[in-house]
């Protein structure tokens, strides 16, 4: 058998999955380790036989782990032990690993990962600083632990290098922003890239002609504008800081802001580990803001149960900030597509399990149309389908919700490239 290990290091999980190299993808193990910003980690599993039943499955069992390297080589071991006894899938099948980087510079397509490429990416992870660095460990891990297969880097930004000039150059010195390749990227690519070819085909229409906005509402947050299949628009920028509030993220503030937080927030930060260097003002902007620099938590299903069912000023002060920055964006984009929109969809973990999020999202933009089902959008949280609509019947424009799967887009993308 000839495998694909699709690898997706978030901000505070990581996923994997390993499907059979064939025509279609079929999945052989996936699973995820996540908590990495919390107190609590936790390890999910499942293995599949080659008739697509289940065979083996963990779910969200209590495990230590300090960090996303330590999360693979745990995932590791446990597809070694069970390939032993079970035969699931030899480290030797796997011929290609997709690693998930989220900042790839401009680059609009995948790369192999040559030395020169990794040199290229560790320059680049400053503009990540909660990401980039991760994932290049993994590859580290994999080079040695699979000398035999293809690393491929896929870039979360290649989706959005179709936003045209205007939006994407930011109104400061021209020559700075050449200089230092200064401009909005973007990012979550690889899941909006899923997001519209599925919307597509449930919908029906064309993949040149889908006009849609997306959300992907996770531990970082964003929302695209897609035009005739393409990003117009997105909310993350030169980094993955910009737009929406993250778990630890702040998203757009005024940026003097900063200068009213700490005399010294241009020095170099020396709590940090030695390969990520950033500034006092990176580290309080991406690492001690967010919703949890409000509630103390990193979790939003946490939140949205303190603010509901507990009443909790703060934890409801969270919530609401983050309905109404969503909301602008949905209002925003609906202006970049002329309302054209023919959905709007809900993905990443809160997008896919916040049944109160979403409610309230859909209630402040319902004047351009949009519509919820209470009970179908209850049961969507828990479906496990790929994709849930759960507008009113016989609304015209739908709200839906889509278990993104990054993974799989890689291993899609690994098959169409013949890599
Ligand atoms: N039931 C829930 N309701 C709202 N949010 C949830 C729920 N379950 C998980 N989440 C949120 O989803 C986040 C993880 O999203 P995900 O997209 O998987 O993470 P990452 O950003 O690391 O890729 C968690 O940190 C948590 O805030
Ligand atoms: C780009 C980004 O923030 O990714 P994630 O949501 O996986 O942390
Ligand atoms: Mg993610």
């Amino acid at each position: 058998m000839s495998a694909i290990l699709s690898l997706n290091a978030g901000s505070s999980s990581i996923k994997f999955s390993i499907y059979r190299y064939s025509d279609e993808p079929s999945i052989v193990v996936t699973g995820s380790v996540s908590g990495l910003t919390a107190s609590q980690q936790y390890l999910t599993f499942t293995s599949y036989k080659p008739s697509g039943e289940v065979l083996e499955s963990i779910k969200n069992k209590e495990i230590e782990c300090p960090d996303h390297d330590s999360a693979f080589r745990i995932f590791m071991e446990h597809v070694d032990s069970k390939a032993g006894e079970k035969r699931l899938v030899s480290f030797d099948d796997i011929a290609v690993v997709g690693h998930r980087i989220v900042h790839g510079g401009a680059n609009a397509r995948p790369l192999l990962i040559t030395e020169d490429v990794y040199h290229e990416l560790d320059v680049l992870s400053d503009l990540a600083p909660l990401h980039n660095q991760h994932a290049l460990d993994i590859v580290h891990s994999c080079i040695a632990r699979l000398p035999n297969a293809k690393n491929v880097a896929f870039f979360d930004s290649s989706f959005h290098m179709t936003i045209p000039r205007h939006i994407y150059t930011y109104p400061i010195d021209l020559d700075v922003q050449k200089r230092h390749q200064i401009r909005k990227y973007g990012f979550h690519g690889l899941s909006y890239a899923f997001i519209a070819r599925e919307t597509s085909d449930y919908l029906g229409v064309d993949y040149g002609n889908l006009n849609i906005i997306a959300l992907h509402l996770g531990s970082g947050a964003s929302a695209c504008a897609i035009l005739a299949g393409k990003s117009v628009n997105t909310s993350m920028g030169l980094t993955p800081l910009e737009g929406l509030p993250g778990a630890t993220r702040s998203g757009s503030v005024d940026p003097s802001l900063i200068f009213h937080y700490h005399t010294d927030s241009s020095r170099m930060s020396t709590t940090l580990s030695k390969d990520i260097h950033l500034t006092v003002a990176e580290d309080i902007l991406n690492k001690k803001s967010g919703w949890q620099s409000i509630t103390g938590t990193t979790d939003f299903g946490v939140i949205t149960k303190r603010a509901f069912e507990e009443k909790d000023e703060l934890a409801k002060l969270a919530f609401d900030m983050f309905v109404d920055r969503v909301s602008m964006y949905v209002g925003q984009y609906w202006v970049a597509l002329k309302g054209s929109a023919a959905a709007l969809v809900f993905a990443g973990g809160i997008g896919e399990h916040g049944t109160e999020l979403r409610k309230a999202v859909i209630e402040k933009v319902s004047c351009l149309g949009f519509t919820i089902d209470d009970e179908l959008n209850a049961k969507a949280s828990a479906d496990s389908d790929v994709i849930i609509d759960v507008s009113k019947k016989d609304a015209e424009l739908k709200t839906l919700v889509i278990h993104t799967d990054e993974q799989l887009q890689m291993a899609k993308e690994v098959i169409a490239l013949q890599l």
